[in-house]
């Protein structure tokens, strides 16, 4: 389902982002991606959504080979993938509910089913009760839970999530993890990028980048 290449990336002379990389990622896996900052973690994911190209190798997602992507293939591309970044933030003048609302709005889905599938997404992170509330009032685990309601509201078979713990405290970060995991459980490929190896759970597949290069994986 997803596929790197000897892959490497180059963003100036003298910054390599990624050298060489191979590596499949199935339907239905949850891999984790670690490895220090700076690592090359981001310029992985964002290659998978085509926010950034291969300088060298073929990356293919769903059989599309994101290099020869053109611009107007890439709206296709996204469609099937849920995206919690960084980059990404929820709108504060908006609900809750409104952010998470937002993207099925832009696909063209009337207000009822959009507001009901929110609604059920929101259930799913557990945040139902905090659906007409405005994104500063929530905590920043809560807030981060929202952005995974508002990534996975247009089913996507792909999640990818860079560093979606990032400055939360341990029990933040395991509420995140279940949500993300319960979403693998019902098929959802997921890429999760973490330089937190205490939250991984033992028998995961774990991916690991240093200074852009791939390292062997764990039997
Ligand atoms: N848009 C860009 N332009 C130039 N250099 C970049 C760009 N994005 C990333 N880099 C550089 O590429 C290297 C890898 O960065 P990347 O963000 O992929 O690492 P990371 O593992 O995600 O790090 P972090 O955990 O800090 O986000 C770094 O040296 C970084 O400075």
């Amino acid at each position: 389902m997803i596929e790197f290449h000897d892959v490497s990336k180059q963003y100036a002379a003298d910054t390599t982002a990624l050298r060489a990389v191979t590596l499949t990622i199935n339907k239905g896996e949850l891999v984790y991606l670690a490895g220090p900052s700076g690592a090359g973690k981001s310029t992985l994911l964002k290659m998978i959504a085509a926010m950034e190209r291969p300088t060298s190798g073929k990356v293919t997602v769903n059989g599309t080979d994101i290099g020869k992507l053109k611009s107007a293939g890439v709206p296709f591309l996204r469609r099937n993938l849920g995206l919690i970044f960084q980059q990404q933030r929820l709108l504060t003048d908006r609900t809750v509910l409104a952010n998470v609302m937002m993207p099925m709005l832009v696909t063209g889905l009337s207000r009822a089913q959009a507001e009901e599938r929110a609604r059920a997404a929101l259930d799913k992170v557990g945040l139902l009760a905090r659906a007409n509330a405005q994104p500063m009032a929530l905590s920043g685990g809560e807030q981060q839970r929202v952005s995974i309601a508002r990534a996975i509201v247009n089913r996507p078979q792909i999640i990818l999530a860079d560093e979606p713990t990032a400055n939360l405290d341990r029990d933040s970060a395991n509420q995140i993890f279940d949500a993300l995991r319960a979403f693998n459980k019902v098929g959802v490929t997921c890429l999760i990028s973490t330089h937190d190896e205490h939250v991984l759970d033992s028998g995961a597949r774990v991916i690991r980048l240093v200074q852009g290069q791939l390292q062997a994986e764990a039997a």
